[in-house]
C-alpha cells in the first residue's frame, strides 16, 4: 500500500496542526502517511491578504489534491473560500516535485459535480482570538495611543469599537514574527492579536495575556477549526477520514460560514461570527450564532444573533447553515449591507 499524501503549507502552524491531523490518520488506517509541503501565494508576499484575492492559502493546496499530487489536504478552516473551489487552469506539473509553486492562472466556472469535499471537520479548538501584549498588560491596562498589531478589517474595526484610541498596524507573517513584534528583541509594537487556536498549537499560550470576550472582539467565521479535504471520487478514504469529523463542530462553523457566504462578504471583510453550541440533552444540541458587521472606524456596527436545534437526525451542516442564512437576512435588514459597502 503506498502512502498517504498529506498537504500541508510549511509554516510552523501548519505543520503543527497537519502534523496532529496526520497522527490520527495513521492510527485510523494503518496505513503510511507522508506530509507534503506546499507553498502558497499568501506565503510567499506580505502584501495585506486582502489584496491578494481569494484563496490565497487554500487554492494551491486544492490545485495539488485536484491534480493528485496529494491524498488529503488540511487548511485552516477559516482561509477557504465560501465559493466552491473550482479547478485552476493550471499547466500539469511533475509530481515528484515536493514543493510545489502556487499558480496564478484564473479559476473555470465551477463544476456541478464537486471535485473535492470536507470529509472532516474535527473538534474545534478554542475560537477566540487573543491579545499578546508588553508587560502581561490586558485590553484594560494599555494606554491611549497604544499600538496594536493587526491588519484584519474585522480585529481593526472591533478595535477601533472599544473606543479607547488604540492605534492598528497592519502586520503579516507567521505567529512566532507577530509574537516578536511585542515580545522580541527590536520589538516595536505594543501589543498584537492573534487567534488563540494557533498560539496553542504552537504550544506558546504562556504569552497570551488576555483571551478577548466575544462580546467585544467576535472572532472570525470557523476561526480554531480544521478542514480535512479530499477528493470527492477518493470514497474509501473520504469515509475513512469521517471518524476525524465533530459533528457539533461542522454544525457551529456551518452556521459562522453560511452567514458569511450571504453577505456576500468574503473572508477578509469586517464581518465576525460565533456560533456556540450547548448540550440540551437527548441528543439535541442548541445553536447560539452572533454575527457582527462593523465599520472600519468603530463608529457603527450591527451585532444581532439566532438560534437553532439540532437533533439527532438532522444533517448537521444544513441546520447550522439554516441559521446562519437566516441571522445574515437580519443582519442586511438592519443596516449591514452599506457597513460593508463603505470597505468594498
Ligand atoms: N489568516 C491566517 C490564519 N489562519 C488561521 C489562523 C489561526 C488558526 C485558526 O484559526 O485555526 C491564522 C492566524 C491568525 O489569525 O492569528
Amino acid at each position: 500500500m503506498t502512502a498517504i499524501k498529506i498537504g500541508t503549507r510549511a509554516s510552523a502552524l501548519a505543520l503543527a496542526q497537519t502534523g496532529m491531523i496526520a497522527d490520527r490518520v495513521r492510527a485510523l488506517t494503518g496505513r503510511e502517511v507522508e506530509l507534503v509541503e506546499i507553498s502558497t501565494p499568501g506565503d510567499r508576499s506580505s502584501a495585506p491578504v486582502r489584496e491578494l484575492g481569494v484563496g490565497v492559502f487554500t487554492s494551491a493546496l486544492r490545485d495539488a489534491l485536484a491534480a493528485k499530487e496529494i491524498d488529503v489536504a488540511v487548511h485552516s478552516y477559516k482561509d477557504l473560500p465560501t465559493t466552491p473551489y473550482a479547478p485552476l487552469g493550471r499547466p500539469e506539473s511533475d509530481s515528484s516535485v515536493r514543493q510545489l509553486a502556487g499558480r496564478t492562472a484564473l479559476p473555470s466556472p465551477a463544476d456541478h459535480h464537486p471535485v473535492l469535499t470536507i470529509a472532516a471537520v474535527p473538534l474545534r479548538e478554542d475560537p477566540r482570538d487573543a491579545l499578546v501584549a508588553r508587560d502581561g498588560m490586558t485590553l484594560l491596562d494599555l494606554p491611549e495611543g497604544a499600538r496594536i498589531g493587526t491588519g484584519a478589517l474585522r480585529r481593526v474595526s472591533q478595535i477601533n469599537a472599544l473606543g479607547r484610541g488604540f492605534e492598528c498596524v497592519p502586520i503579516r507573517g507567521n505567529v512566532d514574527t507577530r509574537i516578536n513584534r511585542v515580545l522580541g528583541e527590536s520589538a516595536d509594537l505594543d501589543a498584537v492579536v492573534l487567534a488563540r487556536a494557533g498560539i496553542s498549537r504552537l504550544g506558546r499560550l504562556a504569552v497570551v495575556t488576555e483571551t478577548l470576550d466575544p462580546m467585544f472582539v467576535l472572532p472570525a467565521p470557523a476561526q480554531g477549526a480544521l478542514a480535512v479535504e479530499c477528493r470527492t471520487a477518493d470514497t474509501t478514504l473520504t469515509a475513512e477520514l469521517a471518524e476525524l469529523d465533530d459533528r457539533e463542530t461542522r454544525a457551529a462553523v456551518s452556521a459562522e460560514r453560511a452567514m458569511l457566504a450571504t453577505l456576500e462578504a468574503g473572508c477578509s471583510a469586517p464581518v465576525a461570527a460565533l456560533c456556540d453550541i450547548a448540550d440540551a440533552g437527548d441528543g439535541e444540541y442548541e445553536l447560539y450564532l452572533r454575527g457582527a458587521v462593523i465599520q472600519l472606524d468603530g463608529r457603527h456596527a450591527v451585532r444581532l444573533s439566532d438560534t437553532g436545534t439540532l437533533t439527532a437526525s438532522d444533517d448537521a451542516d444544513e441546520v447550522g447553515a439554516a441559521v446562519g442564512r437566516r441571522l445574515a437576512a437580519t443582519l442586511l435588514a438592519e443596516g449591514a449591507e452599506s457597513l460593508l459597502e463603505s470597505v468594498r
